[in-house]
């Protein structure tokens, strides 16, 4: 089993440079099936799993796509396919944002119900939702759904139950292309959002509002591609940031934008971290006791909840009691128990975990349950007293670009030792619970939303609806 062998104490010093972003990359690379003519040039494409399962994926459709130095072309002349592959699809959440794509460039899409790190119900109700008004009629099968359109979308006016991330980008990118002009309303604010409406306005997009509450979208009759730079990863830089404070260390996070970081900051610095920022990254020192805080996850400008597994690392060396509260995902506190088997006292209430800082931690065979948690047990090993053992890796090597090389740059006692294989770990409910969970919340806006469920869906022709 490939595993990451730790030998915690080591002070981490130097400069870690931060790849481009995971969440910015695989919606912009999605909203490349939208550009008819031209080839879009995305730099700054981290070398990554989940890069490579959307890579799979557009070519699927009949993207043609080529992958070196950190640059992606994509060129989708023709769609060839409308159909997103279930073996695709399962292995990450973010594949399932080539729907809105799909149905404003061909009309139809044929979808499996999407993966991605197990950590709630993750529904994608609010991204039908938006659909529907935009006059696509859905249909849910056993683990996919059907999606068309008579004619082309339109503008609607779209206001989201809850600011999803992933829903806010798909109605983008399917109003990019619609007749007329939609707005979203509640619309997610996350950094990564303005980076897709970039993207989009450099194809010839007309999208205004991205990183408010509110996103207006006016429709264009085509797109072309474009060149893009994705911005640096604000959850990735985030990491190293606690990993230097984590030792005590003194570490210069290169490329890290202070803007998207602002919680984790303020959280820090509450701590007793020193931060400075600069032009171009973040040095993170770390040269007294840290102060225990509380901390609260909340949809951006609040506190990341991909950041909260590594902050709760950083609570567990600082002295005093914390309060941690998830609020963004019902399941995402698995690594407490991983923490456990390190010596942690950390005791779980609901969506709260109360956690007592200061007792040492020891080394432990542990298991990365999701993405952030691996990256979280990676921080507390580099501060346990003895040898700790991570695997689950292939949930880390979705979101961390050569975590092992970058941190031993730093100094840590880290090393990674390839196995056969990892064990097969199930990263999303069976496709069955799933269609359970998104016909359960879909029915929570049954008065707006009709849903019919069939067990066989028809297959339709891939034809442009309108060109
Ligand atoms: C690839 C990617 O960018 N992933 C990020 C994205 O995930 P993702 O886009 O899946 O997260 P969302 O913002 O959609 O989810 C936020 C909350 O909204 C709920 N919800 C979402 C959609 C929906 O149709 N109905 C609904 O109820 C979810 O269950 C969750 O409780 O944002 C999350 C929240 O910042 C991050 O943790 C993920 O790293
Ligand atoms: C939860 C995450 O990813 P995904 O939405 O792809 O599961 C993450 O990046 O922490």
């Amino acid at each position: 089993m490939t595993k990451i062998i730790v030998r915690g104490g080591q002070r981490l010093t130097g400069t870690v440079r931060v790849s481009g972003a995971k969440n910015a990359v695989l919606p912009i690379l999605a909203a490349s099936l939208l550009a008819t003519e031209g080839d879009s040039v995305i730099c700054d494409v981290p070398l990554l799993d989940d890069v490579m399962t959307i890579q799979s994926v557009l070519q699927t459709l009949g993207a043609q796509t080529t992958y070196n130095n950190e640059t992606m072309s994509v060129s989708v002349p023709i769609i060839t396919s409308y159909e997103a592959p279930y073996e695709l699809i399962r292995k990450m959440r973010a594949s399932f944002l080539v729907m809105g794509p799909l149905l404003a460039r061909i009309g139809k899409v044929r979808i499996s119900l999407p993966g991605g790190c197990a950590i709630g119900t993750r529904p994608i109700d609010q991204h039908l939702k938006g659909f529907e008004a935009m006059g696509a009629e859905i249909t849910l099968g056993q683990g996919f759904i059907e999606a068309s359109v008579n004619g082309r979308l339109k503008g609607a006016k779209i206001y989201l139950d809850v600011a999803s991330v992933g829903a806010t980008e798909n109605i983008m990118m399917a109003a990019s292309l619609a007749h007329g002009t939609t707005t979203i309303e509640n619309a997610a604010r996350e950094p990564e959002i303005v980076d897709l409406a970039n993207y989009i306005n450099a194809m010839g997009g007309k999208v205004r509002g991205a990183g408010t509450g509110m996103i207006r979208i006016e429709g264009v009759e085509r797109l072309k591609g474009a060149r893009h730079n994705v911005i640096p990863d604000r959850v990735e830089a985030g990491t190293y940031m606690i990993a230097s404070a984590m030792t005590g260390g003194d570490v210069f996070v290169e490329g890290a934008i202070a803007d998207h970081l602002t919680p984790v900051i303020s959280k820090l610095q509450e701590m007793g971290v020193e931060i400075a920022e600069s032009d171009n990254g973040i040095r993170v020192t770390a040269t007294r006791p840290l102060k225990a805080v509380d901390v609260k996850t909340l949809p951006h400008p609040g506190f990341p909840t991909d950041m909260q597994s590594q902050m709760m690392a950083l609570l567990l060396v600082s002295e005093g009691t914390s309060v941690v509260t998830e609020t963004v995902f019902e399941n995402r506190f698995m690594h407490v128990e991983e923490f456990h088997k390190m010596n942690a006292n950390i005791k779980v209430d609901g969506r709260s975990a109360i956690v007592t800082g200061g007792v040492p931690l020891t080394g432990a065979k542990v298991c990365a349950t999701d993405l952030r948690a691996g990256a979280a047990l990676i921080c507390a090993a580099l501060r346990a007293d003895g040898e700790t053992e991570v695997t689950g890796l292939h949930h880390v090597d979705r979101g961390y670009v050569d975590i092992t090389g970058k941190l031993a740059s730093l100094g840590a006692d880290i090393r990674r030792i390839e196995g056969d294989g990892e064990a097969a770990v199930e990263e999303s409910p069976a496709p069955a619970a799933v269609v359970h969970q998104t016909v359960v919340a879909a029915k929570a806006s049954e008065s707006t939303v009709a849903y019919k469920r069939e067990k066989e869906v028809a297959v339709l022709k891939v034809q442009p609806t309108w060109a």
